[in-house]
């Protein structure tokens, strides 16, 4: 990706809360048009990122613009072409989603010749047209996220922040929340970031992920190359199943050179070991007479990929309270959707 397409461009960002750093030495640039996917556990530093990409809290080094406008010194400007939907989306639960919208409208100074006509756009973009004139009280954590991005788009952003936009949504919302988002990245070229723990979504709708542990962005590209990556690291992982499975068998196989560790998976045996060894090992569990059910090499899924970065980071350090001050700022004082 050439530098000059990015829309977002981060360099040598820091910030540090007492000695310790949140985000450190962040560089990072977002193509339009590209949905990235920052990923990491609690407490790595992702929501700390976003309030500095939207000129909500001040860096302590480094840089980040948005279509070249300083976060830090316009967060105005920046504010004006960056939508942010937070995880828990909040709505006056008294009025409609039709009223809700327009509330928001009025307050981007969407002028009222136009201002129904795009209200009536948004809903129906979203699926929404017929709860429209529901009160959003009665709204299903679905619901809500999807009037959220029409909100959201109600300023014509030309970067939209998603916080966990999938938690909490049924099978089926998801998968339009997910076409949804592609839809916005490649018809309308908007560049979309995606702040989350749930691999499986990000998987399927991002073209770049970040991996953050503690403050530090220690993998980033196509989940393709990340994949590619782990495996020239040394670090592979079969799921085996075969009949019977005794402890014979687990003799055998932890003797195949190149096995560093043997373990259980809801499809059968985990085996990780430091080479490809799915020759070694379906050759032994036939010629020892086990019936070989199922071999299959892991390691190019994000979950793979996520799990070999944080196999020794299990930390939780997390807390709200960055979220908090953005749902705050971001929804114009309007009811949490805690
Ligand atoms: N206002 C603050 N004062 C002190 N430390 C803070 C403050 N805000 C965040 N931190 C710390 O900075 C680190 C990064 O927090 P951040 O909220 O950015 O993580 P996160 O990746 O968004 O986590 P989560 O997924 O739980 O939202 C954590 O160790 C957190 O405790």
């Amino acid at each position: 990706m050439a530098d000059n397409q990015a829309i977002i461009q981060i360099n040598g960002l820091t910030k540090k809360y007492g000695e310790k750093a949140a985000v450190n030495q962040l560089n990072l640039s977002v193509a339009r048009g590209e949905v990235f996917g920052l990923l990491g556990p609690n407490g790595a530093g992702k929501t700390t990122t976003t309030l500095m990409l939207l000129g909500l809290t001040e860096p302590n080094g480094g840089t980040a613009f948005i279509d070249g406008k300083d976060c830090t010194r316009n967060p105005i400007e920046v504010k004006r072409i960056v939508g942010y939907l937070p995880d828990n989306v909040g709505f006056y639960p008294d009025m409609t989603g039709r009223e809700n919208l327009r509330f928001t409208g009025r307050l981007n100074g969407v002028g009222e010749h136009e201002l129904e006509e795009r209200i009536d756009q948004l809903l129906e973009r979203v699926g929404m047209t017929a709860a429209a004139d529901q009160k959003t009280a009665t709204y299903s954590k679905g619901m809500k996220q999807r009037l959220g991005i029409a909100d959201v788009l109600m300023k014509d952003p030309q970067v939209i922040i998603l916080d966990e936009p999938t938690n909490g949504i049924d099978p089926e919302g998801m998968h339009e929340l997910l076409l949804l988002i592609r839809e916005l990245a490649d018809k309308d070229k908007r560049t979309i970031m995606i702040s989350s723990h749930q691999l499986y979504q990000i998987q399927q709708v991002c073209d770049r992920v970040g991996i953050f542990v503690q403050g530090n962005l220690i993998a980033c590209g196509r989940i393709e190359e990340l994949g590619k990556q782990i495996l020239k690291d040394g670090y592979y992982r079969l799921e085996m199943k075969a009949e019977p499975e005794d402890e014979r068998l687990r003799e055998l196989i932890r003797g195949v050179y190149g096995v560093e560790e043997i373990g259980d998976g809801p499809e059968g045996m985990i085996i990780r070991s430091n080479q490809d060894i799915r020759e070694q090992i379906s050759r032994i569990v036939v010629l020892n007479g086990y019936k070989l059910l199922h071999l299959r090499q892991c390691g190019q899924d994000l979950d793979e990929i996520y799990r070999r970065y944080f196999e020794k980071a299990g930390q939780n350090n997390g807390d709200n309270r960055n979220k908090k001050k953005i749902r705050k700022i971001m929804s114009l004082g309007r009811q949490d959707g805690e």
